[in-house]
This record gives C-alpha cells, structure tokens and sequence, in this order.
C-alpha cells in the first residue's frame, strides 16, 4: 500500500485515494456534586478538563491531549471517568464536549494502541473503546459535540454519539469515518452509528469511500446539524443546550433510550465476539505493516 502526501494542500493519501485533509500543524448545587459547591466547578486531569457551572447545569468537556487528542488508553479511561462523574452529578443536566487543541477535534483511534503491541493490550484497549461508545451512545444528560477542529475515525464516532453537532466553518476541517482508507474495516457498531446518523444509503458511500467531509458537506448530508464561525461554536452549543434543557428531562432521556436502545444492546450482545475480532484483525501482520507505513508518513509529513 503505497502513502502518498502532498503537503501544501495536506491530502494524506493511502494508494490512490485522498484520506484527510487536516487543516493545521499540527445553578443547582447537589450533594452528589464531584466539584466544589460553588457555582462554577472545575476539574481537570491531565488530559480531559471539565468546567461545569452550577448555575446553568452545563459542563464543558474539553480534550486537551495534544497533538491532536487522539483517544489512547489513557484518553479514553480518563473520559470515561469525567462523564461517569458527570453523570451522577445531579447539578449537571448537560455536557458539551470540544477541544482545547488548535484546529484538532480528535484525530480518532491513537494508531499506536493499535501498533506493535500485544494481545492483551489490544483486547484491553478495544474493551475502553466500546465503553466509551456505551457510555455516550446511552448517555441519559445531553451531549451536544462543538466540533471546533478535524474530526476523523474515531473523532467522529465519538462525536455521533452526541444528542446534537455544531462544526466550526473552517473548510480545511474534514469529519467523517475513513478507516476503509487506513485499509481497515469499522466495526458493525461504528456502521450503525453513522447509519442512524445519516440513513443507510448515505452511509454506504461514505464507509465504503471512507469519505472525510468538509463541513458544508457534512451538514448537507446530516453528519452536522449546523455550521458556525469558529468563535461562536460554544456559545451556539450553549444556546442549543438551553432548548433542549427546555424539554423535561425524563420525556427526553426516555426517548433517546427509546430510539437507541436497540443499537446498544445490538454491541452489548456481541461485546466479547467484537473484542476477539478486533484484536485478531489488528494482529495480522498486513494490518501492522498498513498502519506501521500509515504512521511513519504522518510523521514524514513535517514541513
Ligand atoms: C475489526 C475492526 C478493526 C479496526 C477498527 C479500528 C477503527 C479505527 C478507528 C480510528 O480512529 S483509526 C485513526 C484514524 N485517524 C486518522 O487517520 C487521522 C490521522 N491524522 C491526521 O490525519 C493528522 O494528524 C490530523 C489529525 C489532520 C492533524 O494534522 P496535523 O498536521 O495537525 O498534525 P500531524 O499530522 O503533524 O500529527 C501530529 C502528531 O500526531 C500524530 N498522530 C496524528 N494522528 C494520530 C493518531 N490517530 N494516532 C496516533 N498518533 C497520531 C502524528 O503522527 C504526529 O506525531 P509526531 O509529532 O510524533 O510526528
């Protein structure tokens, strides 16, 4: 599989194909409060840092893992804890999740959990992956992604896990799922998500492709629900969150559940078949070789 990059206009190409364009260089207080009891909180590890106001019941998550927040063990573990705490927080009714990094949302999967590593790992970090996913795709607050960067793969999973998305309108930002790109397949739950995202014929194209989008094309496609300039896309975030913290919070949850429920239960049933695969997949030694090239020409690509 030959990589190919042409730097100026930042394609990173697999074989013949484009794969991403990036755009860059890189209120109510409650005893179960995790934060202080002041109307601002604030918590922050060292990758994930949360500032939830009391006031308005609104958290931001925001990733801060640079370079390009990709979801590493560590990543994932640490965001999953946030949003466990978040969730028994009976102050917070919503939670926005963006990036305190430049131009980068999340540059999805880190590619070197999945490199040269052994079974164990792989099976421990596959198990952290869907978790992440069960906790959003089944989050019983509001989750609205302020996608304020270039969100591939994994980033962009995570943000369809999200009850709403906003995108900043820079045109060099691309979201969209291109495993196939990578020369890898994405999981039956990734396929669902983008498919109750998108409809069925939409999401052929794009998995097959492993198209990026840019975000005028991902709104009309539904990938986004809107497209703001990039200093607005947090108060837009907070604005949206406000209608729907108008709804009663219990129709809502319920709904969401509703509509939902059967695509998590469809992982949950398949959860230790979907682990085995994974790692048996990601094990080959054509898979390894794909993403050892696919690693060394994102590092090549420094100007
Ligand atoms: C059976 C099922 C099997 C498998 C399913 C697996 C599903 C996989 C899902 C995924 O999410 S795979 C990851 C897909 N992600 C990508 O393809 C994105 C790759 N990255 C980029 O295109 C760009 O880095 C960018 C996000 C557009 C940012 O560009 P920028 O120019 O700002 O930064 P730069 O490219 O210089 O990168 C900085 C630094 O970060 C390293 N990097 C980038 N992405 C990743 C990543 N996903 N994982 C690990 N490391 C990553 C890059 O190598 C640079 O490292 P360096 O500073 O050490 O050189």
């Amino acid at each position: 599989m030959a990589a190919v990059l042409r730097r100026g206009a930042k394609f990173i190409s697999f074989g013949s194909s484009q794969l991403l364009p990036g755009g860059c260089k890189h209120g109510r207080t409650s005893t179960l409060s995790f934060f202080s009891s002041s109307n601002r909180n604030s918590s922050s590890s060292s990758k994930i840092k949360v500032d939830l106001d009391g006031s308005t019941g609104i958290a931001v998550v925001k990733f801060q893992s640079p370079p390009v927040n990709s979801m590493s063990l560590d990543f994932l573990t640490e965001l999953s804890i946030s949003l466990e705490k978040l969730e028994l927080d009976k102050s917070c009714r919503g939670v926005i999740l963006t990036s305190g990094q430049p131009k980068i949302f999340s540059a999805g999967l880190d590619i070197l959990d999945m490199y040269g590593k052994n079974p164990e790992h792989y099976a421990e970090f596959w198990k952290s992956v869907q978790d992440i996913w069960l906790k959003l795709y089944s989050y019983s607050k509001i989750t609205i992604a302020g996608i304020n960067g270039s969100c591939p793969a994994g980033g962009c999973l995570m943000a369809m896990t999200c009850d709403y998305r906003i995108m900043a309108d820079d045109p060099r930002y691309r979201i969209g799922l291109n495993e196939t790109q990578l020369g890898i397949v994405a999981p039956f739950w990734f396929m669902d998500t983008i498919v109750n995202t998108v409809g069925h014929r939409t999401a052929e194209l794009s998995l097959q492709f492993g198209l990026m989008y840019s975000p005028s094309d991902a709104l009309k496609i539904g990938l986004v629900d809107q497209v703001v300039p990039e200093e607005k896309v947090l108060s837009t975030a907070t604005e949206t969150m406000t209608q729907f913290m108008a709804i009663p919070d219990h129709a809502r949850e319920i709904s969401k559940s509703m509509l939902r429920k059967p695509t998590v239960d469809r992982l949950l049933a398949f959860r230790d078949a979907d682990t085995k695969n994974f790692v048996s997949f990601i094990s080959k030694d054509s898979i390894q070789k794909s993403l050892g090239m696919y690693l060394t020409m994102l590092k090549q690509r420094k100007v």
